[in-house]
């Protein structure tokens, strides 16, 4: 369905314009237009006197869904350093485009980034197309959706991942609307139909249930990805992908933003990175036992993590906490206290390579998803731990 003006009946008295709620009716060229803020809520074919907005059933297009080839990933750096979610977007490209024999090409977008480009050969890309252009110096998202916008337009890949970054979930949303397609945001499975559909598994409804998304008539079709959720790509053995540097006008890169100076945040050892988690949920009792979790965590030369009670709390910071509204980890080891294992929490530790769960009802859901578990009193076993840890114990088999 569309909006439709009939221009015989329509004289620009412009009451359209002000009683649209979502400012999507603008006045172009002589004309009324509707943007893309669209939401067809109808209130414009309501309010106009002349009764000259309508609405039409469009026929849709049929795609040709052979003419969109390759599995796109968006190279996500800070001066040409290649953040690790991308060799992670790399990894889930090659599985799926190997199903569907497409080839698999990254986008790098920069100033001076064009010799880090042959890194990304190596992960078993088949084209790089790089942007490197003085004013992609920084990231400015206008100039950076332009150049993408471009890209995507020259190669029409069927599908475009994206790390769900603060960059990637800024940019994406731009090239999916410019395209008019669908995207699905911080998804945690990815898969390939034969007609190259591809199908998009995320969390919904607050973890509740998985929601399969698929977008069978526009392309390309756009997915976020947690770093953290897919395996990163191995390398090959021979290189045989190319590097292709593109062109693209100055004026097309133009920007609203100006970018006064660069402060560089300090970087703080984040959980994301950590290989081992010590993870305080609601069985600690009170602020100061976050002494004993905080001994454990040292020991073992790990980082404190926290489940989403603790946060509102106020125990602890939100960087810290890990599941679905949280962070996405994969360590080592992940040792969790007096955690129950709500799905809104276990989201955010799939990954991790061994679990050992301490919590004192037999049935909670964390067992579940543990490799080891202890039924017991955290107050009791934590103490215990730290003394054996002190004595020697060994646990490098777990830390790996
Ligand atoms: C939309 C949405 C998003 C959410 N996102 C997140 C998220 O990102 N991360 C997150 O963590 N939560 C999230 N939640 C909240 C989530 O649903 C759970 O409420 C939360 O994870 C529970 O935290 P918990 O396991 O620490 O507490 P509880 O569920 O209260 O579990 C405490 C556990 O400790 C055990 N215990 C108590 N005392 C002891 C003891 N002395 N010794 C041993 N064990 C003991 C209990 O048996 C129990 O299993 C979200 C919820 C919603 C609705």
């Amino acid at each position: 369905m569309s909006l439709v003006v009939n221009h015989n009946k329509c004289t620009l008295c412009e009451v359209c314009v002000g009683t649209c709620p979502f400012n999507a009716i603008v006045t172009e060229n002589g004309q009324i237009a509707f943007t893309a803020a669209c939401k067809m809520c109808k209130i414009c074919i309501k309010g106009c006197p002349l009764g000259a907005i309508g609405i039409i059933d469009e026929v849709r297009a049929e795609i040709n869904k052979d003419e969109w080839k390759g599995i796109m990933i968006y190279v996500e750096h800070v001066e040409g350093n290649i953040h690790p979610v991308t060799f992670e977007l790399i990894g889930k490209a090659r599985e799926l485009a190997a199903k569907i024999n497409h080839p698999v090409y990254a986008l790098f977008l920069g100033h001076e980034i064009t010799k880090q480009a042959d890194e990304l050969l190596k992960y078993g890309v088949d084209k790089v197309f790089v942007y490197d252009n003085a004013e992609l110096e920084h990231f400015r998202v206008d100039s950076y959706t332009a150049a993408f916008e471009d890209c995507v337009k020259n190669v029409k890949p069927s599908t475009i991942l994206v790390g769900a970054t603060s960059v990637g979930r800024s940019l994406a949303p731009r090239i999916a609307t410019r395209f008019r397609t669908g995207l699905t945001a911080d998804c945690t499975v990815l898969d390939v139909k034969e007609n190259t559909d591809l199908v998009q598994i995320r969390p919904a409804f607050g973890g509740n249930i998985m929601a399969q998304i698929i977008t069978p008539n526009h392309r390309p079709q756009m997915a976020t990805v947690r770093y953290k959720i897919m395996d990163t790509a191995e390398k090959v053995e021979n290189i045989t992908g190319k590097v292709e540097v593109c062109d693209i006008a100055v004026e097309k890169l133009a920007s609203q933003i100006e970018v006064l100076g660069v402060h560089k945040k300090e970087v703080v050892p984040g959980i994301n990175d950590a290989e081992v988690l010590v993870v305080a949920g609601r069985g600690i009792k009170e602020e100061k036992d976050m002494a004993m979790v905080k001994e454990l965590a040292d020991l073992l030369g790990g980082q404190i993590a926290v489940t989403r009670p603790l946060i509102e709390a106020g125990w602890g910071s939100h960087n810290q906490q890990i599941g679905l509204s949280g962070r996405t980890v994969r360590p080592k080891l992940l040792i969790t206290l007096g955690v129950s294992g709500a799905v809104q929490f276990t989201a955010g530790m799939g990954g991790a390579e061994n679990v050992f769960a301490i919590n004192n009802d037999p049935n909670a859901a964390i067992f579940n998803v543990s490799h080891y578990g202890i039924v017991g009193d955290i107050y009791e076993v934590i103490p215990k731990l730290i003394a054996s840890i002190k004595n020697g114990a060994d646990i490098s088999e777990l830390v790996g």
